[in-house]
């Protein structure tokens, strides 16, 4: 599902705001969650759960026939102790096993990003992209637009939807309604999968409906069509992973079996995007029989208060898993702040974590002080973290980060998103690759590395997509150190190859995946019988 956190401004956790999430925090997204309207001041579950036996064996029998599943899944779908139906296990799962894949029954770009400038039918971003002249969707070559998707859909478009005099055909609206065009353009057979999907049942307005309506004669089923869609996908959909080397424009997807994962914050699953975004779904750790298959809709190092509010803002639940109640967070603190009290050395914490309104206390004086306050001060300080520019990292002023270590501890997200960037940067960006690095430089990665991999494991959320990531950078680090001091090769060799082993397992045939995580594994992983000289050639590449 689509997702984003309660932030302030650029900054971190605040009921009633929400902004894109910087780079760091991005990759620590369980690829989910929806881009939603702001909450409305109450608490309240408003979402209706629908039980497997409501419905029909027809609608059942659809969702069997679209997975193309084998006799024996080791799934079911049933009452969840969580909320509505869930996923549990039929047998035991070990970990890295894949549970299940399905394909999306629709693809488009995501809801924040479908203003850009890109193309209709394969969502190459780019300035050359013009608008077809019947129906004024963006295509990006001949070839797209004579595609049958385009014709499908600039059929659909000139035949249903007539333009109001005076309207701009120009705008935008057609590309963000793409994808209620889409769902209207599926077959009768693949619609009957919605009818057993959770649907939201907030009723508040759609903007872009409205935009559509005021330029355009939609007829009345259309439109009840689309408010359908729009409480379908607001709950289910989920965000496609992306690689950031295509230039393609990030997309969401509904995918009918992954729309009965649960959420918790300690998931015990991972999700895998392939290249034509079929979503496979595999074991993170082990999974007894019976136990609920559980994804998570946020980013996994995001803290409590993060976490809990976009999930209500987006998904209208508040989380009560066994990590939202434990207010050091499996002990990894990533709420904590410093004790606002002067000369006191104590963190604080939640009282009582579940309770946003709840004050904080300190672990050490005891001294207590309002949500509010603590919000305020975690807003400040995620906002000047998120708008320090990383391309200049080395010059991230140690004044800034003595500032920010003032008042909150090592431990505090905010200092972990930095050190997530600061991984994903270092090494892989212009003018600073790995080659290219300084001694320190090149320590400072392995050891942002190592410290983000603890707090991952911390939380015991097993061979997530994160952890993938981090060992995949820890072995570059690694690898660099050793092909600049060949005597060093033996002491490293091992965690040289077990970390670009584990990276392998975790992140293969993913569609973010690094590029050369296979040559890697091939010249760097265990097995390999070629001398080390030979080895490294790959890095000289
Ligand atoms: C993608 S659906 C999951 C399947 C859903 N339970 C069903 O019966 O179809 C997402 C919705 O399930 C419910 N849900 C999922 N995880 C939850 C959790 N941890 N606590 C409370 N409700 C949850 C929320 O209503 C959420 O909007």
């Amino acid at each position: 599902m689509e997702q984003m956190r309660f932030i302030i401004s650029s900054g971190y956790f605040h009921i009633g705001s929400c902004t894109s999430m910087s780079a760091g925090l991005a990759a620590s997204v369980s690829r989910g969650a929806l881009l939603d309207p702001p909450c409305p001041a109450v608490f309240q579950h408003s979402i209706r759960s629908r039980d497997m036996a409501h419905s029909t064996a027809e609608e059942t029998a659809s969702l069997m026939e679209y997975l193309e599943e084998s006799a024996d899944p080791i799934w079911t779908i049933k009452q969840s102790p969580i909320s509505g139906r869930g996923l549990f296990a039929t047998q035991k799962i070990r970990n890295g096993t894949l549970i299940f894949k399905n394909k999306p029954l629709i693809i488009a770009a995501r809801a924040d990003r479908a203003g850009d400038t890109y193309c209709s039918v394969c969502y190459k971003i780019s300035d050359t992209c013009y608008n077809c002249e019947k129906c004024f969707l963006l295509i990006c070559s001949e070839g797209c637009k004579s595609s049958s998707e385009h014709n499908a859909e600039c059929n659909f478009i000139i035949n249903n939807w007539k333009p109001k005099s005076g309207c701009d055909k120009h705008s935008d609206i057609l590309k963000i309604m793409q994808i209620y065009l889409r769902f209207l353009l599926l077959p009768d057979k693949r619609k009957m999968l919605l009818s057993i999907l959770q649907k939201s049942t907030s009723d508040s307005k759609i903007a872009e409906l409205e935009l559509l309506c005021s330029r355009y004669e939609i007829p009345d089923k259309h439109i009840s069509f689309i408010k359908l869609i729009h409480s379908i996908i607001k709950i289910n959909s989920f965000r496609i992973a992306s690689n950031p080397d295509n230039n393609k424009i990030p997309l969401r997807g509904l995918y009918p079996l992954s729309a009965f994962l649960n959420h918790c914050c300690l998931p015990n699953t991972r999700n895998v995007f392939d290249t034509d975004y079929t979503m496979a779904v595999y074991a993170t750790k082990d999974i007894g029989i019976g136990e609920e298959i559980v994804t998570c809709y946020t980013g996994i190092l995001w803290c409590t208060p993060a976490r809990r509010c976009q999930l209500y803002k987006t998904k209208q639940f508040w989380c009560t898993c066994a990590r939202c109640k434990d207010n050091t967070e499996m002990g990894t603190k990533l709420s904590a702040l410093k004790c606002f009290k002067k000369e006191c050395v104590g963190i604080l914490l939640p009282m009582s974590p579940l309770d946003p309104r709840a004050e904080w206390s300190c672990d050490n004086c005891g001294s207590k002080f309002l949500p509010e306050k603590v919000n305020a001060i975690q807003s400040i300080l995620g906002s000047l973290v998120g708008s320090l520019d990383l391309d200049d990292q080395f010059r991230l002023e140690p004044a800034i980060l003595a500032r920010l270590a003032n008042f909150i501890p090592y431990t505090n997200h905010i200092f972990i998103d930095l050190r997530l960037r600061l991984v994903l940067k270092i090494g892989f960006t212009q003018g600073l690759k790995l080659t290219e690095l300084s001694e320190s430089r090149l320590a400072l990665k392995e050891s942002l590395c190592r410290g983000t991999l603890r707090t991952v494991a911390a939380l015991g959320v097993g061979d997530a997509h994160l952890r993938g990531l981090l060992l995949y950078h820890l072995h570059a680090a690694l690898a660099e150190r050793a092909r600049r001091s060949p005597d060093l090769y033996e002491e490293l060799k091992s965690e040289i190859e077990s970390t670009i082993e584990q990276a392998y397992y975790i992140l293969q045939g993913d569609i973010s995946a690094p590029p050369d995580l296979e040559l890697r594994r091939r010249y760097l992983g265990p097995g390999c019988d070629k001398p080390q000289e030979e080895r490294f050639f790959i890095l000289d590449a």
